[in-house]
């Protein structure tokens, strides 16, 4: 089992917007988030990345209750990434981009190099490895985004509405990549879409968010 929420709640200035009594993520699959807007996906999403903490309840991360104090999530966040819906890109190029946050991870300078060129490859952008990535389109930035998260060799890769801003083309390119993700490298992938016909054809189990709660289905 990847996690396992009991009772969790998260409230804003008095509202609660997430209310999950208990919801159970395996590893090793694909799964979807569903929701209308406001139901509360990005907040789960931003739970089960350890960037923000539960009001109540409590978070199981492979067996262990998790502690969100910025001490314990340092190692949480090395295997667990998100990858934004609006990935922030630093006005530099493509490859220190991503050696950025290599660097932070205090990988050493001569390993740099090798795995900047392999994730770009892994994601179909090598060439652009020098371009500026602020002058990149929706859909090479969602790509180099994914290619800097894979930097960090993650065991779980969360995506928020990872297709949502870019065109046709590059959305069946980036679900190519969330396929291989989980079949070539063994990594679990969990994702919020608003698009069920993408849900059908990628993921392997959904959840449904409705105003916080966890819902059968929208029917
Ligand atoms: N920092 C915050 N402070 C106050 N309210 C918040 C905050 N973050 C989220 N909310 C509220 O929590 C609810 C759930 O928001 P969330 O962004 O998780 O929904 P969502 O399903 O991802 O929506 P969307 O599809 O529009 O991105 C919304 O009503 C939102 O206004």
């Amino acid at each position: 089992m990847l996690y396992h929420i009991k009772n969790l709640k998260k409230i804003y200035k008095g509202r609660t917007v997430l209310d999950l009594p208990e919801l159970i993520i395996e590893k090793n699959k694909i799964y979807g988030i569903l929701g209308p807007n406001g139901s509360g996906k990005t907040t789960l999403l931003s739970i089960l990345s350890f960037l923000e903490a539960p009001s109540r309840g409590t978070v199981f991360y492979r067996g262990s209750p998790v502690v969100f104090s910025e001490k314990h999530l340092h190692a949480l966040r090395q295997e667990v990434v998100l990858v934004d819906q609006h990935p922030i890109m630093f006005s530099t190029s493509v490859y220190k981009n991503i050696e950025f946050a290599l660097k932070i991870r205090k990988v050493p300078l001569k390993d740099r190099c090798q795995i900047i060129k392999d994730v770009l490859e892994q994601v179909g952008m090598l060439e652009f490895i020098n371009a500026d990535a602020k002058n990149l389109s929706g859909g090479e930035t969602q790509r180099v985004a994914v290619a800097r998260a894979l930097a960090c060799f993650p065991k779980v890769m969360i995506f928020d509405e990872p297709t949502a801003s870019v065109d046709k083309s590059s959305q069946l390119a980036v679900e190519k990549i969330i396929q291989e993700l989980y079949s070539e490298k063994n990594i679990s992938v969990i994702m919020s879409t608003h698009n069920m016909v993408q849900a059908s054809r990628l993921v392997h189990k959904k959840i449904f968010l409705l105003n916080g709660h966890h819902v059968d289905s929208f029917v």
